[in-house]
């Protein structure tokens, strides 16, 4: 046996499988390791996708999807980018949340993910090399898994939504997979089953808070800046006291982006441009209110109050128009417990004659009369038939959007919301929901999830070679989704179709690398951003390994 043919076979980047040719297996030492005929990948993706559809389950479709994943990246790739709609909610949201509060028990393959222990900060530099293992690392998608989707603090075991998060850069964005890298931060968890399960992977101890936690997170923003220079850093579900303070910090030195904070702002903005293009209402005119007012609900409320500005509002008007409605019920200024993001938008008691009695939603509905409602509470049904119908008894289109993830916390299910308001209400909702029919017509629903948009954002900003993504370049990003979806079609989506993620991922792209290049963002002089942004896209062949 040739000495390297086994590591080539156990080799994900170059691993073919059956589809070595007879000259790759000569050279390479492959005579005999596999079955006599040569398989096509398109013979092998009709036959992988014939097991998947064995699989009884999501899970199991998604643990099967996987085994391909970790043996061979071509063929994964190959077959989800021909199923994006089809696969994401296997792939990604809902179903990866069953894997990360299953991960040690499921764990069979660390899928090249870098593990980096507080426990031991100076073997970082050392894991992140051995990790990357000689590839040119662009991206990284790294958390620290104490506030994953809605379900919370999941420990080592949040490490799955950064490979998630990944596999959907490549298949909607064709981000190389080779050069992506995912991270967990393992700081230690306070999910007390974890801490008790004798098969939990990560480290048994409480969350390293405070001055320890944050060098810890400064000393991995160093070391994989110095390690990887043309490095894109995108950080997912950190918790609500950390998240933005992160961002806050690095987001004027170096290229990053909090996908909760910024690209839930992004995909939210484009949703409520694209429903009042169907309602023909004005931005401007919109009464905002935010249910759940951490992370994400932040971060949302903070771009559209931008959106606000550059459509012309004053700082004052601008923010006449925002509600925050958190746990403690509408939010004001005289709030001990106010987070720095929810204090610009927190209310004066003033404002209303009974102020000390708007403690719950049903109660800020019926005082404020929103025109939009956003929901990123983790709160199950917090969206009632009776707040929808108070809601829509004051405005003609009310817009509602209940985004907490997975499934089982989301605010409200679009078929709902459209039966109590007779159709009116434009929905989208942050997990995929089929089509709604009623009274004859078919509301296709958007899905306002950042997978939408973060693709093309990191595309875009890769491309560019840009220095940093600024908010200009986040801007133009939501802006570029507008004009995919006929708003004239009865029912007609607020966002558009999932199905069409590799294309609009590439439109994003060239938006964010236009405005990179316009800023003189760009490191490297170029010419022409569409070839740039073309030129980067990755496909799922097979390149000859044979010289
Ligand atoms: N669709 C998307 O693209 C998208 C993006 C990011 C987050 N999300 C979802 O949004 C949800 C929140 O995520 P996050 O990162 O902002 O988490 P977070 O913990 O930072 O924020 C959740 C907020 O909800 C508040 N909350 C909890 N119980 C409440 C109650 N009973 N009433 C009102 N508010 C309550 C919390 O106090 C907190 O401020 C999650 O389910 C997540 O999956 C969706
Ligand atoms: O991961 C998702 O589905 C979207 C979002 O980032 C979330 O935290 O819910
Ligand atoms: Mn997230």
């Amino acid at each position: 046996m040739h000495e390297n043919a086994q590591q080539i076979l156990n080799n994900p980047f170059l691993n073919k499988g059956t589809a070595f040719t007879m000259t790759e297996r000569q050279q390479l030492g492959l005579v005999g390791l596999l079955p006599p005929h040569v398989q096509t990948i398109d013979d092998q993706v009709k036959q992988t996708y014939a097991q998947y559809l064995t699989k009884p389950s999501m899970l199991e479709k998604r643990i099967f999807l996987m085994s391909i994943f970790n043996e061979n990246r071509v063929l994964f790739y190959k077959l989800f980018s021909q199923r994006i709609a089809e696969f994401m909610p296997i792939v990604y949201d809902p179903t990866i949340a069953d894997t990360i509060e299953n991960y040690s028990s499921l764990f069979v393959n660390p899928q090249n993910a870098a593990f980096l222990s507080i426990d031991d900060p100076d073997s970082m530099a050392a894991a992140l090399k051995n990790t990357a293992s000689g590839r040119n690392i662009k991206l990284i998608v790294v958390t620290d898994a104490e506030g994953i989707l809605g379900i919370g603090d999941w420990g080592t075991q949040g490490v799955d939504i950064s490979v998630g998060k990944l596999m959907v850069y490549t298949a909607a964005a064709g981000i190389d997979p080779s050069e992506v890298l995912p991270v967990v931060l393992d700081v230690g968890t306070n999910r007390q089953s974890l801490l008790e399960d004798p098969l939990y992977l990560g480290n048994r101890h409480e969350r390293v808070r405070g001055d320890r936690y944050y060098d810890f997170v400064d000393r991995f923003v160093q070391t994989a800046e110095e390690l990887f220079p043309d490095l894109y850093l995108h950080f997912e579900d950190f918790g609500r006291s950390n998240a933005a303070n992160i961002l806050n910090k690095y987001k004027d030195k170096i290229v990053t982006f909090n996908d909760d904070i910024q690209g839930t702002g992004i995909i939210v903005l484009a949703g409520l441009l694209g429903a009042l293009n169907i309602s023909g209402e004005a931005f401007t005119d919109q009464v905002y209110m935010s249910f759940g007012a951490g992370t994400a609900g932040a971060g949302i409320t903070q771009r559209i109050y931008e959106e606000m500005l550059q459509q012309g509002l004053s700082e004052e008007e601008a923010r006449s128009r925002f509600y925050m409605v958190d746990k403690q019920g509408l939010l004001f200024d005289d709030d001990p417990d106010l987070t720095p993001e929810q204090k610009p938008f927190a209310r004066k008691r003033s404002e209303f004659a009974n102020a000390d009695e708007l403690k719950t939603l049903a109660d800020a509905v019926k005082a404020v009369h929103p025109t939009i409602l956003v929901g990123t509470s983790t709160q199950p049904g917090a969206f009632t038939e009776s707040i929808v119908k108070e809601m829509a008894a004051h405005t003609a289109r009310p817009i509602i959007f209940p985004l907490s993830n997975p499934t089982k916390l989301a605010e409200a299910k679009a078929e709902d919301l459209l039966k109590w308001t007779n159709g009116k209400a434009l929905v989208a909702t942050g997990i995929p929901a089929a089509p709604v029919e009623l009274d004859g017509v078919t509301y296709e629903i958007g899905q306002a999830n950042n997978a939408l948009v973060y693709p093309g954002l990191g595309l875009g900003t890769i491309a560019a070679k840009a220095r940093l993504l600024n908010d200009e370049m986040i801007s133009k990003a939501a802006h570029s989704l507008g004009g995919i979806v006929d708003p004239t079609e009865p029912g007609a989506a607020v966002l558009p179709p999932v199905t069409k993620l590799d294309i609009f991922s590439q439109t994003v792209a060239e938006a964010v690398a236009k405005s990179a290049v316009a800023q003189n963002l760009n490191k490297e002089p170029i010419d022409n951003v569409k070839k740039a942004v073309a030129d980067l896209k990755w496909v799922p062949e097979y390149k000859e390994l044979t010289d």
